[in-house]
């Protein structure tokens, strides 16, 4: 018995799709949403989940909250089996879909709160306690009793993200939460979900097109694309992968020179006395380092690690 919060194993997902193709004839055709994925999550982790459009997160994110029956293998949630027991699993997971809002649109906010209390019957001081946390964390004092069509989109994904927590999930997805938001509601966004995660150990699973949500919050990536997952580890060893990575070498030199003839690396770029010099990630850059010290005057030196947006494009091109 594994003591994962978060379970998956071999599931797949596929959808029948039916597409005209004449007058009277439609072809019945099946999409593998997602093809075969296994990962566990412990308690506390914050994991993000990244793919290109497509690849088959929501769709994941949907089976883990029970809104989707998988095709196959098998999943679990604090123990639960989320297509069979949805509704004793929305006791112990939040979710929250940046695109949509579970909000009641005409209703100012705190109504909003206080119909999702009954719902999920919290009990009162509990509900009061876990609203003025996420009041005072997520600055919502002075909204709620404005109505939720009339929030712009970074004051009602605060809104819709505190909904989620009144009843103390100990999971949090999010699909998209920082989807639209200018800079300042992204960084209020990430630091109270930092915060969340630090003190309560809520333990979440993000899916995000913003690399940034990643390398903010998340010690932990899953790569998804075809439905398949492609990676699972530290952000880090993203960097590592794949054999298109390179390296730069920053080199300024005492003078302009011509571009720098050095094994193993070649210029990519020359500004007056500066040079950039690309060479394979997976190797060492001290033998370079020491062959252009050795070669030519220098004035100072740096390595630049890929960009994590050029690694994952190169990932997703290569699979694509
Ligand atoms: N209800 C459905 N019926 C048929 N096909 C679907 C359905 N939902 C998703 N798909 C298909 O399954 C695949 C995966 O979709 P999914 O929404 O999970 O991707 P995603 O990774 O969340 O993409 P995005 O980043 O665009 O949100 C896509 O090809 C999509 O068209």
């Amino acid at each position: 018995m594994s003591d994962a919060l978060i379970s998956v194993e071999a599931v797949e997902k596929v959808f029948e799709v039916r597409r005209r193709t004449g007058l009277m004839r439609r072809e019945k055709r099946q999409v593998r949403a997602v093809d075969g994925i296994g990962f566990e999550i412990a308690r506390g982790e914050v994991v993000g989940y990244i793919g290109p459009n497509g690849a088959g997160k929501s769709t994941t994110i949907k089976m883990l909250t029970g809104i989707l029956t998988p095709s196959g293998g098998r999943l679990r949630v604090a123990g639960i089996d989320p297509a069979r027991e949805r509704m004793r699993l929305a006791h112990r997971i939040g979710v929250v879909f940046g695109q949509r809002t579970t909000l009641w649109w005409d209703l100012p906010l705190k109504d909003s709160y206080g119909l999702m209390r009954r719902m999920y019957r919290i009990p009162e001081a509990r509900f009061r306690e876990n609203l003025d946390r996420c009041v005072d964390r997520l600055d919502l004092a002075a909204l709620l009793d404005v109505p939720v069509r009339q929030l712009s989109l970074g004051q009602r994904m605060r809104g819709d993200i505190a909904a989620a927590l009144l009843h103390d999930p100990e999971v949090l997805y999010l699909d998209e939460p920082t989807i639209g938001l200018d800079v300042v509601s992204k960084a209020r966004v990430r630091g109270f979900l930092r915060q969340l995660n630090e003190e309560l150990g809520t333990t979440v699973l993000l899916t995000t097109h913003d690399l940034q949500d990643i390398e903010q919050l998340c010690e932990r990536v899953m790569v998804i694309d075809h439905g398949r997952l492609m990676y699972d580890g530290a952000l880090g060893g993203l960097h590592a992968l794949g054999d298109g990575g390179e390296r730069t070498l920053v080199v300024d030199l005492e003078r302009e020179l011509p571009p720098l003839e050095v094994a193993g690396a070649r210029v990519v770029r020359v500004e007056g006395q500066r040079q950039w010099l690309a060479f394979p990630a997976r190797e060492s850059a001290a033998p370079l380092v020491a062959a252009v010290a050795s070669r030519y005057p220098l004035l100072d030196l740096s390595v630049r690690e890929p960009d994590i947006e050029d690694v994952i494009a190169r990932m997703y091109a290569g699979r694509a």
